[in-house]
């Protein structure tokens, strides 16, 4: 039977990058995707900038909205302080399986939890099932339908605070416009748009970084 995209990349990350070596995991996973096939990862351009959100925020909890092969779950990680965490919510079962398995490579495991289903499901069940009380960052990722209802319902569910970031993928590309209206016209939110590139393309993409302001 034929092997998935992310089966695929699974193998080349098994085969080129060290185990619980993070950074190379990232570096197998962008060669994959520029030699071999492309994948809707980040990628290493908006990585980068990613990197130095993360890097700036220094968060102790994160949510993260779309896993699907976990690089930028690994990416994340990698720079969170030792008691950190990370919760990432992916629809797919088949992209979380994956993305556990690169994960478990990365040997980040104790780090980040990966949760199955639906991200309007499990957003209200947050503060019950995994004892969080707000987020320090959130990186959407996931659905572009679904980032202006997602962020609404935090807002609902008291799960951010003043000060929390919003760093959002494919604002341009696939590009989710009522989200951007509404972050950058609401007065509870200061927003920032970074210019980027499509990971591993040329066409325009970017990230919209967010503070609510409680
Ligand atoms: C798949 C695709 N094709 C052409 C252009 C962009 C994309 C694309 C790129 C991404 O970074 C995505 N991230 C999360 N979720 C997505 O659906 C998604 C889709
Ligand atoms: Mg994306």
């Amino acid at each position: 039977t034929q092997s998935t995209r992310p089966q695929r990349l699974l193998h080349a990350v098994q085969k080129n990058a060290t185990r619980g070596d993070p950074r190379s995991v990232v570096k197998a996973i962008d060669n994959f995707c520029r030699q071999k096939e492309w994948a809707m990862n980040v990628g290493d351009e908006k990585g980068c900038i990613l990197d130095s959100v993360v890097s700036e925020v220094n968060p102790v909890t994160v949510l993260e909205l779309g896993t699907y092969c976990g690089y930028s779950t690994v990416r994340i990680a990698s720079l969170l302080p030792p008691r950190a965490k990370i919760i990432t919510l992916e629809f797919n079962p088949d992209y979380a399986k994956i993305a556990r398995q690169v994960i478990a490579w990365a040997g980040l495991e104790d780090k980040i939890q990966v949760v199955e289903g639906p991200s309007g499901e499990w957003i209200p069940k947050m503060k019950e099932q995994f004892g969080v009380k707000t987020f320090d960052l959130v990186f959407l990722d996931h659905w572009k339908d679904r980032y202006l209802p997602d962020t609404k319902l935090l807002e609902d569910c008291g799960l951010l605070r003043k000060g929390s970031i919003l760093l959002a993928d494919n604002v341009i590309c696939p590009g989710t416009p009522d989200y951007l209206e509404y972050v950058r016209n609401s007065p509870r939110y200061k927003s920032q748009y970074f210019k980027s590139h499509l990971e591993y393309t040329k066409a325009e993409d970017g990230l919209e970084k967010s503070v609510f302001l409680g």
